[in-house]
């Protein structure tokens, strides 16, 4: 059974339509590529996906219901790694670990280090994260995917800014999830290599 179903969306901006009839369902294990040039609609649909956003028509279904049924229910399944990466600037790599799992209200794992560690964030846990380069940054916002158990991620463009390293790891995690019956919607202007069954949605530019 689908456990994602996305009826007919459509959205429009600035009097423009972006796009209509999108339907597409995601099952346990399935990873989908939204792909499409700049400007194209692909944030915008993900912004609608994880209520962000309200779509002109149409409706997202989790589990059969619409997302506004049971939004807390709903985010609790979900993990949306934006556009920017949703890091506080002001805050260390660790604080901003720390405050993202009291916001989800989730466990700090004990041992934190090892996850910096992996993350290539060991020696720099402390500094305000405004003294980190982008890719650093982002992959304090990716330590999400390691932090959280949620079986729907919504991933805008993960791969920017990381290098060979951090793709290959963010790759293996993603590998990781979606083995454990996960489900992954990104966006990605790169082709994606990828193992496993990918699925794909092209979006045009509509003027
Ligand atoms: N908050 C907003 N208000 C008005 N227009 C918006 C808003 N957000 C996006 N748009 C417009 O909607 C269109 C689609 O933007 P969107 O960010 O969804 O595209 P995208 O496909 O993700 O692009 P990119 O590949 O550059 O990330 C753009 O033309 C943009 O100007």
């Amino acid at each position: 059974m689908s456990q994602l179903c996305v009826n007919n969306l459509a959205c429009i901006k600035r009097d423009r339509l972006l796009f209509d009839a999108v339907c597409f369902s995601l099952q346990a294990g399935d990873i989908l590529h939204l792909q499409g040039p700049n400007g194209a609609g692909k944030t915008s649909l993900l912004r609608i996906l994880v209520g962000l956003s309200e779509p002109q028509s149409g409706s997202v279904q989790w589990h059969g219901a619409p997302i506004s049924q049971d939004r807390a229910a709903y985010h609790r399944q979900l993990i949306y790694f934006g556009h920017k990466p949703g890091v506080n600037l002001a805050l260390s790599a660790r604080e901003n670990l720390r405050y993202w799992c009291d916001l989800q209200g989730v466990a700090q794992p004990l041992d934190i280090y090892s996850l910096l560690d992996s993350l290539g964030l060991v020696g720099l846990e402390d500094l305000p994260a405004s003294q980190l380069s982008a890719g650093q940054q982002r992959r304090i916002g990716l330590a999400r995917l390691w932090l959280k158990s949620a079986r729907l991620w919504v991933l805008d463009e993960p791969f920017t800014a990381l290098d060979r390293h951090a793709v290959t790891l963010l790759k293996q995690r993603m590998q990781m999830h979606l083995g454990e019956g996960g489900m992954i919607v990104l966006t990605s202007h790169q082709s994606l290599e990828w193992a496993g069954q990918l699925k794909t949605l092209h979006l045009e530019y509509r003027i």
